[in-house]
């Protein structure tokens, strides 16, 4: 068993019950609900960084990052930095992140939010949605094919901008389909936790044009930024090299100044 299949294994746990406790019918009564989303995948294609920012506490690589900042903080930091958007983690157990982590980054922003999550239920995305995210990942690795339809369809009816993650040709080639928006490739092995920018330039030339591409994992230099343009990739998914700081916002700014 891997680690995601470990995540995966206890997700299903947790959603079956919170399915209890909030009913879909209430999520769907969310003030947010009914708010129009901004496209990460337009900003990303339409700037010059295409930085993704994430609040990530901790990680089963890297145990903790950083426990200390406020949520709120780092979203304000992020956006005024001028990254394309920002990615929360919600996973608790794993990632020492919650819906709440979302809901504040919400209230005082106005960039596109993704919803960093293990998918593995149509309800998550309701949640996504009533917390204010603006975009869903979705794993191939852990998803059927049909998993992938059903669940991006609905993300899109919803009017969210999906995400779809791949680790490899196997689940790139089983994901293609028109309701993704972009295709990350993640660098990291999640048996190893090594990461090797490697990975997204071997895949870059199998994704087609039509999806906007992004790296995802590992990324804490310009020069790795520099290294993956000319694949193709438009956006970089970019956690531990700003959390790791005391002021995640004002590393982010610093980067993009260099970039
Ligand atoms: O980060 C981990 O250790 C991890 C382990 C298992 C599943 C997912 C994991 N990370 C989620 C992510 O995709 C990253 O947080 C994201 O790409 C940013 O990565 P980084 O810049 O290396 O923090």
């Amino acid at each position: 068993m891997n680690i995601l299949d470990k995540i995966v294994a206890d997700k299903f746990k947790e959603v079956a019950l919170r399915k209890q406790l909030i009913p879909a019918s209430q999520l769907e009564q969310s003030v947010l609900f009914d708010r129009k989303s901004p496209s990460l995948a337009t900003a990303l294609s339409t700037s010059n960084s295409g930085i993704i920012a994430e609040h990530k506490r901790r990680s089963p690589s890297k145990q903790v990052i950083n426990h200390t900042l406020n949520v709120q903080d780092v979203a304000t930091g992020y956006e005024n930095a001028g990254v394309c958007g920002m990615s929360v983690l919600t996973d608790g157990k794993y990632f020492g992140g919650s819906l709440d982590d979302l809901l504040l980054a919400r209230a005082v922003s106005k960039f596109p939010l993704l919803r960093k999550e293990f998918i593995i239920d149509e309800y998550q995305i309701l949640e996504a949605k009533a917390y204010g995210a603006d975009v869903i990942l979705l794993i191939a690795a852990v998803l059927t094919r049909e998993e992938i339809k059903n669940f991006s369809e609905f993300a899109k009816s919803l009017g969210l901008d999906v995400l779809l993650e791949v680790h490899n040709l196997e689940e790139l080639e089983k994901s293609i389909m028109p309701s993704l928006d972009m295709l990350g490739v993640n660098n990291r092995n999640l048996k190893t936790f090594e990461v090797s920018l490697d990975t997204s330039k071997t895949l870059s030339t199998k994704i087609p044009d039509d999806f906007v591409k992004v790296s995802e994992s590992g990324i804490s230099s310009i020069d790795a930024i520099k290294e993956l343009q000319p694949y193709g990739y438009k956006g970089f998914l970019i956690g531990e090299n700003f959390m790791k700081t005391d002021n995640p916002g004002a590393s982010a700014t610093e980067f993009i100044k260099n970039l």
